[in-house]
């Protein structure tokens, strides 16, 4: 799998956001994606994920067969309990359902979640979905996982547990690209992405 950014660059009409970024991903590493507010962040998550064309540059994409998203506002199944959230995607990779449903009871483990396994998704409190998502997409397990703002509704406290699991969805076959503008979840991560260095001027 290949995942590269050559002298990206994009704009929304006038207004320049970032240019001449050139990056490789590398399978198995976190990078958290930084900058100020209105820098382009979810921008280039678009273009690193093919939704968006860059306006100048390439974005090489090999082998990158499957593209998970996390959002900031965590969104599942209202009356579906936690654990179906997560052992669905083993069944639908061909597991067992047994196999699936000890997969989903480790990935629950893994996120801190046992407590709430047969809870409905719709109780759950903010950090707990948010956690939840993050466990689907390691179910999932794809090539690229792109976490936009995972804490950014979360209080202190919450958002530090979401940061303490993040390191759990990281595999040696997945790429995971966190936008964020929390500290803790940039220091969670394998390497940092500072768009602040990608200024037009800089
Ligand atoms: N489709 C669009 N057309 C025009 N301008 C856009 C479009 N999408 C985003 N923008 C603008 O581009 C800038 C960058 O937006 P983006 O959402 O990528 O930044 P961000 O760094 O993720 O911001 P935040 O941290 O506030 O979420 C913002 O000023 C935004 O208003």
């Amino acid at each position: 799998m290949r995942l590269a950014l050559e002298d990206v660059g994009h704009a929304y009409g006038d207004a320049s956001l970032f240019h001449e970024l050139t990056w490789t991903f590398t399978p198995g590493t976190s990078y958290a994606i930084t900058g100020a507010s209105g820098s382009g962040k979810s921008t280039l998550m678009a273009i690193i994920s093919g939704w968006i064309a860059p306006a100048e540059g390439r974005v090489l994409r090999d082998e990158v067969d499957s593209i998970s998203w996390v959002f900031q506002n965590p969104f599942g199944v209202p009356r579906r309990t936690a654990v179906d959230h997560v052992s669905y995607p083993f069944v639908a990779r061909g597991f067992t359902g047994e196999e699936a449903d000890q997969r989903a009871a480790q990935l629950l483990d893994d996120f801190e979640l046992s407590h709430v396994a047969d809870r409905q998704f719709k109780h759950l409190s903010g950090g707990e979905a948010q956690r939840l998502m993050l466990a689907r997409a390691t179910a999932v397990s794809p090539d690229l996982l792109l976490v936009d703002e995972p804490t950014a509704q979360l209080d202190r406290a919450t958002a530090r547990v979401v940061n303490r699991v993040l390191s759990n969805v990281v595999s040696s076959e997945t790429i995971v690209i966190v936008a964020t503008h929390d500290e803790e979840t940039r220091d969670a991560c394998d390497a940092h992405l500072d768009l602040t260095s990608y200024l037009k001027g800089n």
